[in-house]
């Protein structure tokens, strides 16, 4: 493609996002790229990351645009990214030459508007704090009210591309056997910071096409999300309930770390999302992972398995402020009342799962979210109204030493990974 051509393709994929407010972008991406196959994986690859880049200013470029009086169209994002981005104005408006797969010339209202954001970049002291992390406005003092002075570094860390982080599945290799096969099909990848199984793989390479990963002996996984499975100990005999399963992230990690040895409920109301770990346990050479799909009503089928797990795991549905970094079309998405929903969700669902914990033992509330009324004030209020439980302090090393006031809090600034929240919770 030439970059003219792309640059179209990318104007046509970020109207295309825009055209279907509520789907996630990727997945207007995949469809977007299906229906045009005549499209290359490199020109892909290049019009995704125009695209990405765009979404991940989205806020500044309207602000920027609607400032010059203009229309925040796909056209006019891309250009002014372009434009703020240091390109020459003159070379960005010769992009829109009309050719074949080119775009349309610029209209004068256009031109004139892109004119306007010469010589400038994408910041501006003018910008309301919001517009400039890029979230939206009513959850900015919520994200104030958790980060304080930190606010600036601790979102605008949200903004950056997340890394490809790697969970060396121990039942299949070690640490270096995975380091090396990777090695071989021309992956570089280092020791993670925290989890005891992790690799971060250096810049964007296509893990999973190889071998390593085909043949199970890497999954993909944040290290985050390594770090609440190794929170939960799930230690080889045990009984574990993972009660927010989905594609079973968790549970493969849990699973490994029982050595296959015991079982593990993987339950979730969602039949696709478990469908969707079948694949991914048997690559892993998982077999001590018994489905459960949960419906309303199955009174009789929870009765009988009442105070019988010796762990569980409580990985809640949220609003995912901590994997902005990797879906940046998100924030855009989130509204106050998802929020509010959620927050009535996770307590319940928390109090629903706690009731399969044993005496003695540990049950561990995680969301991917940053926001205090998902995280602490949610296990402080389960505290509160249930007095056989106390909050205790992580047992693995790796996660106590990042444990503050006995709960884990992850963010991409700190730690350099998904914001993630995990409270491991002892029934007496
Ligand atoms: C954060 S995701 C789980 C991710 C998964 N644990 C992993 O590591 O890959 C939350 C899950 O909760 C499930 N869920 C939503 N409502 C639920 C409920 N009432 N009870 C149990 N699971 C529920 C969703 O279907 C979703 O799969």
């Amino acid at each position: 493609m030439t970059p003219n051509a792309r640059f179209e393709a990318a104007i046509a994929l970020l109207d295309a996002i825009a055209a279907a407010p509520r789907k996630p972008a990727d997945a207007v991406a995949n469809d977007f790229f299906r229906s045009r196959r005549y499209i290359g994986s490199g020109d892909r690859r290049a019009v995704s990351d125009q695209a990405w880049s765009v979404m991940r200013q989205h806020r500044r470029l309207t602000w920027w645009i609607e400032r010059a009086q203009g229309q925040a169209s796909g056209r006019m994002l891309v250009s002014a990214a372009a434009v703020l981005g240091g390109q020459i104005y003159g070379d960005v408006c010769a992009m829109f030459s009309g050719g074949k797969y080119a775009p349309q010339p610029l209209e004068s209202d256009e031109a004139e508007t892109l004119r306007r954001l010469k010589d400038h970049t994408i910041e501006h002291p003018a910008m309301p704090p919001a517009v400039r992390l890029e979230v939206p406005d009513w959850i900015y003092p919520l994200l104030e009210a958790r980060f304080g002075a930190e606010t600036d570094r601790e979102v605008a860390a949200m903004l950056t591309p997340a890394p490809l982080d790697l969970r060396v599945n121990m039942l299949k290799g070690t640490r270096q056997q995975a380091m090396d096969a990777l090695a071989a099909e021309g992956i570089a990848a280092k020791s993670g910071r925290f989890s005891p199984w992790g690799l971060r793989v250096e810049g964007r390479r296509p893990v999973v096409t190889g071998e390593a990963f085909q043949s199970g002996l890497v999954e993909i996984q944040d290290e985050g999300s390594q770090i609440v499975a190794l929170m939960a100990e799930p230690q080889p005999g045990l009984r574990v309930l993972d009660y927010c399963a989905g594609a079973g992230g968790k549970t493969l990690a849990m699973a490994m770390m029982m050595e296959n040895k015991g079982h593990i409920l993987a339950a979730d109301t969602s039949a696709p999302r478990l469908d969707g770990a079948v694949r991914r346990l048997r690559r892993a050479g998982v077999h001590n992972v018994e489905q459960h799909l949960l419906v309303p009503g199955d009174g009789k089928w929870a009765k009988r398995r009442r105070e019988t797990y010796d762990r569980v795991l409580v990985d809640a549905p949220c609003t995912g402020t901590g994997t902005w970094r990797r879906n940046p079309d998100a924030r855009g998405r989130l509204t106050e009342q998802d929020l509010s929903e959620l927050v009535v969700k996770q307590a319940s669902i928390l109090q629903e799962a706690s009731r399969f914990l044993r005496k003695g033992g540990r049950l561990v509330y995680a969301t991917c979210s940053v926001l205090p009324a998902e995280n602490e004030e949610q296990v402080q209020r389960f505290l509160a109204a249930n007095e056989d439980f106390a909050l205790v302090d992580p047992g693995r090393p790796e996660a106590a030493k990042l444990a503050r006031n006995g709960m884990v809090h992850l963010t991409p600034a700190s730690h350099g990974t998904d914001g993630f929240f995990a409270a491991v919770l002892e029934r007496k």
